[in-house]
């Protein structure tokens, strides 16, 4: 039976947005926008001076909107911007929540020039009993253009499961 495909992200500035899309359309499955109960600030500096102190505190914000039978899906795709060199606190709202053990976790990643950041490893301290893929990682901006870097990564991965 094909492997069920989640696509799962968080984004304040749309870039992570463009890679999801792009997953989807070399594999389909289905994507899933996370969103926090409260919206963060739609000014730059608000939010990142909100983010530092989530992040410092290891808060987790209330997601708006409940993900039905994550059971069902066997890879799960995860991305997130860098936000202070790991991933944004929905992100780690979704991974705590939600219990991902025994799937397979693909993460990708956009940032601002800092890589990937710790956001890997923060990814793999949530979820311990899963399994987590190598990363897709790009700069935030060249994210409408990456679909070969993402066709590439997906082969690397072994993911290439096609639409139907
Ligand atoms: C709150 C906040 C914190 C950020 N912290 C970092 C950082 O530590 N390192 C980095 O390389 N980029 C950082 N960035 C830049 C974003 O990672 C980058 O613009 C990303 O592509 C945004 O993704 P999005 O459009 O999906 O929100 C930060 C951006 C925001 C808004």
């Amino acid at each position: 039976m094909a492997k069920q495909i989640l696509i799962v992200y968080f984004t304040w500035s749309g870039n992570t947005r463009k890679i999801a899309n792009l997953i989807h359309k070399e594999i389909g499955g289905t994507t899933f926008e996370i969103q926090p109960k409260v919206p963060y600030p739609s000014s730059y500096n608000e939010v990142v001076a909100q983010a530092k102190k989530e992040i410092q505190t290891e808060y987790k914000p209330p997601l708006k909107t409940k993900i039905d039978h994550i059971e069902s899906y066997d890879i799960i795709f995860v991305g997130s911007p860098n936000w202070w060199s790991t991933i944004a606190p929905p992100i780690a709202t979704f991974l705590s929540e939600y219990d991902l053990s025994g799937k397979t976790i693909a993460p990708f990643c956009t940032h601002g020039g800092g890589g990937k950041g710790q956001m890997i490893s923060d990814i793999i301290k949530l979820c311990p009993k899963s399994t987590i893929l190598e990363e897709f990682v790009i700069y935030g901006s060249g994210a409408g253009d990456a679909q070969a870097n993402v066709s590439q990564w997906l082969h690397k991965i072994g993911i290439t499961q096609l639409k139907r």
